[in-house]
C-alpha cells in the first residue's frame, strides 16, 4: 500500500515534467554515439526503402511527456538499410569491434566475438543481471538494433531464430526506463508495451525483461487467466506490460490499463499476430499509444498488413535484416534430416528417432492437430516422459507443462504449431516434424526451437513418399540440404504404437479430420473464407517462396517482386492464443483474406513496390486441417 502510494505520488509530481527528462537521457546518450550515428545516417541513405522517403510522416509530436527522443531521428535519405549495410553500424557502436554485423556472423560463435555488454554505458543493474544469466556479449542483432534503438529510431528487425531479438529490443528499452525511473520516479502507467501474438511467447518476453532488469515492474498479461488479479497489478504501477492484444483491450476497456504514457512500443512476431487474427486488435492499441513514441516491429515476413502497419504506425522506420537475401534461413549449427513414412507407420517410427537422434536429450515433436498431439503423446508415454501441449488444454496446464520441459522433468513435448514460434527452451536437441508444416516460414520457426544461441541441434522431417515435392520446396526456400534416414521398418498391422487408443488400423495416426490426401500444395480449399491459409485455388502452388522473387505467397524479404495471392486466402480466426475451442477462434470473419487489400501475398521484406499477380495461387497451399479454423 505504502509503495502504491509513493509510486502514486511520485506519478502526480513527475510525470507531468518528465519532458525534459527523457531528452537529456537521449541528450546524454546521443552525446555518447554521436559519431556512430553519424554513420548509421550515412549508411541509410544508401540503403533501399520500403517506406518512401518523400512519404508524408506526422509533424513531430509533442507531446505527452515531451519526451525528445525523436528529435533524434535521422530523416535523410531512404530509411532501410539492410544486412551487409548492418556491419558499419557494429563498428560503429565500439571501435575496438574487429568486424561488423552481417548475415554471415553466426551467435555465440566464439568468446571473441560480440560486444562487451560491461562497455556500454547501460546500467549497471543491465548488466549484472545478464552476466548472471551468462550474457556477457551482444549476439550480431542485438549489436546491430543498439545503437539506433538508443536513438530512438522506430525499427523493424529481423534475424535467425534463436539469435537474441528479444534483448535487441529489450536492452535499449529497459536501460532508457530504469534512467528515466532513476531522474524522475516511477508512476503508475507502463512506458512499454509490447505485443505478442502468444501467451507463452508473452510470458517468456515479460519474463526476459523481470530477469533483465529487477528494479523494474513488469506485468504479462493474456487470455485464459484471471483479469481481477492483472487490474490490480496495474493499479500498483508498473513500467513494462507485455501481452496478447485481447487482453490488453479487455484492460483499456474496462479502465484498467491506460496507455497514455506509453513511450515504447514492440511488436514481437508481428506477422504471427495477423495470422492467428490479431490484426485488427493491434491496430486499435496501436491508435490509442500517444503520437510520441519509439516503436519496433520485429517480424519474419512482411505480408501487405505489416507493410501498412508500418507506413501508418512507424515514425521513418529503419529495417534491420540479418537474414536478407541470404540463402540460409535456419540457424547454424542445426542438422537437417528426413525421413520417409507412411502415415500409418509414422507414429511407430518417433520412438526409435528420439532414442536415436535425442540422445536422451530435449525434443518436441510438432503436430499438425491437437488430436494428434494428445494421441500421440499418449502412446509414447508409454516408453518415454512425455506430454502434449496444444491450445485445448487449460492455461494453468499449458504453464505447468512448459516448465515441466524447461525444467527436465519430461524430455519430450508433443505440440502443435501454438510452440513453433518464439519458444525459448535451451537446449532441445531434437526437432521431429511429424508432418509436413503448412509451410516454409512454419518449418523455420518449429526447427528454430532448436540450435538457440548458437548451439547445436538436429531436426528431422517425416514425408509421405507422396511428398518428395514439397520436401524439395523446403530445401530450396529455406537453403537446406537434408540428409535422407533410412527407411524403418514397421508392421502395417498390430505393430502400432497405438493400438488401442481409438485409431484404427491402417488408420494415419489422427488423420481424422485432416485432408490427408491434401498434402503441401494441395487441396486445401478449407472452406469459403474461414480457411487457415486457404486461398488454394491453384493446386499447384502451395508453398510460397521465402525469399525468391517467384510469385507466390511468400514474396519473401528481399524479394524484388512482392506477390499477391488469390485474394481468398484466408486468415480466419481471431484467437486470443492458438486455438482455445472456445474461445474467439470462430475463423468466420475472414477480415484479412484479401477482401481489402488483395495483394495479400507476403511481400518482400524491402521490396519494391512492383506487385506480380500470381492469378489465383494461393499463398499457402495448405494441406494442414480442413476444419477451417486456425486452430492449435
Ligand atoms: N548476447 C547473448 N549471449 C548469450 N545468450 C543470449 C544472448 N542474447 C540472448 N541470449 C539467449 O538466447 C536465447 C534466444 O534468444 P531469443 O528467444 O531472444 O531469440 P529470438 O531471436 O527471439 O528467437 P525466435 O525467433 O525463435 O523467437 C535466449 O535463451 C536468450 O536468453
Amino acid at each position: 500500500m505504502i509503495t502504491t502510494v509513493l509510486r502514486r505520488s511520485c506519478l502526480d509530481s513527475s510525470r507531468r515534467t518528465l519532458a525534459a527528462s527523457l531528452t537529456s537521457i537521449n541528450a546524454a546518450l546521443f552525446h555518447h554515439l554521436t559519431p556512430a550515428a553519424a554513420r548509421v545516417s550515412d549508411q541509410s541513405a544508401i540503403g533501399s526503402s520500403d517506406v518512401k522517403p518523400g512519404f508524408a510522416f506526422p509533424p513531430p509530436p509533442t507531446s505527452t511527456f515531451g519526451v525528445k527522443a525523436r528529435e533524434f531521428h535521422f530523416h535523410s535519405g531512404p530509411s532501410e538499410f539492410r544486412s551487409s549495410m548492418v556491419s558499419p553500424a557494429g563498428f560503429a557502436i565500439s571501435e575496438s569491434s574487429d568486424r561488423g554485423i552481417g548475415d554471415s556472423e553466426s551467435v555465440g560463435s566464439s568468446s571473441a566475438d560480440g560486444l562487451a555488454i560491461s562497455e556500454l554505458g547501460i546500467s549497471p543493474e543491465i548488466v549484472k543481471a545478464l552476466k548472471s544469466k551468462g550474457i556477457e556479449k551482444l549476439f550480431p542483432i542485438q549489436k546491430a538494433v543498439l545503437e539506433p534503438a538508443m536513438q530512438g529510431r522506430d525499427m523493424i528487425g529481423r534475424a535467425r531464430t534463436g539469435t537474441g531479438k528479444t534483448l535487441a529490443f529489450g536492452i535499449p528499452i529497459i536501460d532508457k526506463i530504469i534512467k528515466f525511473n532513476a531522474k524522475h520516479g516511477r508512476g503508475r502507467n507502463p512506458l512499454c508495451l509490447v505485443l505478442a501474438p502468444t501467451r507463452e511467447l508473452a510470458r517468456q518476453v515479460e519474463k526476459e525483461f523481470r530477469e533483465s532488469a529487477p528494479s523494474l515492474d513488469t506485468i504479462c498479461v493474456y487470455g485464459g487467466t484471471p483479469i481481477g488479479q492483472q487490474m490490480r497489478q496495474l493499479d500498483y504501477g508498473v513500467d513494462v506490460a507485455v501481452g496478447t492484444p485481447g487482453r490488453i483491450i479487455d484492460l483499456i476497456k474496462r479502465g484498467a490499463l491506460n496507455l497514455s504514457e506509453v513511450q515504447f512500443v514492440v511488436l514481437d512476431e508481428a506477422d504471427q499476430m495477423l495470422q492467428v487474427g490479431f490484426a485488427e486488435d493491434v491496430e486499435v492499441i496501436l491508435e490509442r499509444l500517444p503520437e510520441k513514441r519509439q516503436s519496433m516491429m520485429f517480424s519474419a515476413t512482411m505480408p501487405s498488413w505489416i507493410r501498412s502497419l508500418t507506413k501508418k504506425y512507424l515514425n521513418d522506420p529503419l529495417t534491420i535484416d540479418l537474414v536478407g537475401d541470404s540463402d540460409q534461413k535456419l540457424a547454424d549449427g542445426i542438422t537437417t534430416y528426413s525421413i520417409m513414412a507412411e502415415s500409418y507407420g509414422r507414429a511407430s517410427i518417433i520412438g526409435p528417432l528420439v532414442t536415436e537422434h535425442a540422445k536422451g536429450g530435449k525434443c518436441i515433436v510438432f503436430t499438425q492437430t491437437k488430436r494428434d498431439a494428445d494421441r500421440l503423446a499418449y502412446g509414447l508415454a508409454r516408453s518415454f516422459k512425455c506430454e502434449a501441449l496444444h491450445g485445448d488444454i487449460s492455461q494453468s496446464q499449458r504453464e505447468r507443462t512448459l516448465a515441466g520441459f524447461r525444467d527436465g522433468h519430461f524430455n519430450i513435448l508433443v505440440a502443435t504449431d501454438v510452440a513453433a514460434r518464439g519458444l525459448d527452451v535451451p537446449n532441445v536437441d531434437l526437432i521431429i516434424h511429424y508432418e509436413l508444416p503448412n509451410n516454409t516460414e512454419t518449418f523455420v520457426h518449429r526447427t528454430g526451437r532448436t540450435g538457440r544461441a548458437g548451439k547445436k541441434g538436429s531436426a528431422i522431417l517425416i514425408h509421405g513418399p507422396e511428398q518428395s515435392r514439397a520436401v524439395k520446396i523446403i530445401e530450396r526456400e529455406v537453403g537446406l540440404r537434408f540428409t535422407e534416414l533410412p527407411r524403418i521398418a514397421v508392421e502395417r498391422e498390430g505393430g502400432s504404437l497405438f493400438e488401442g487408443i481409438g485409431a484404427r488400423s491402417g488408420e494415419s495416426f489422427g488423420g481424422g479430420r485432416r485432408d490427408r490426401g491434401s498434402s503441401f500444395g494441395g487441396r486445401s480449399g478449407s472452406g469459403g473464407g474461414s480457411g487457415r491459409y486457404s486461398g488454394g485455388s491453384d493446386r499447384s502452388s502451395g508453398w510460397g517462396s521465402f525469399g525468391s522473387d517467384r510469385s507466390s505467397g511468400f514474396g519473401g524479404f528481399g524479394s524484388d517482386r512482392s506477390s499477391q495471392s488469390s485474394g481468398r486466402s484466408g486468415f480466419g480466426g481471431r484467437s486470443d492464443d492458438y486455438g482455445s475451442s472456445g474461445g474467439r477462434s470462430g475463423g468466420s470473419s475472414n477480415r484479412y483474406s484479401g477482401g481489402s487489400d488483395r495483394s495479400s501475398g507476403f511481400g518482400g521484406f524491402g521490396g519494391s513496390d512492383r506487385s506480380s499477380q500470381s492469378g489465383g495461387r494461393s499463398s499457402f497451399g495448405g494441406f494442414g486441417s480442413n476444419d477451417g479454423k486456425r486452430s492449435y
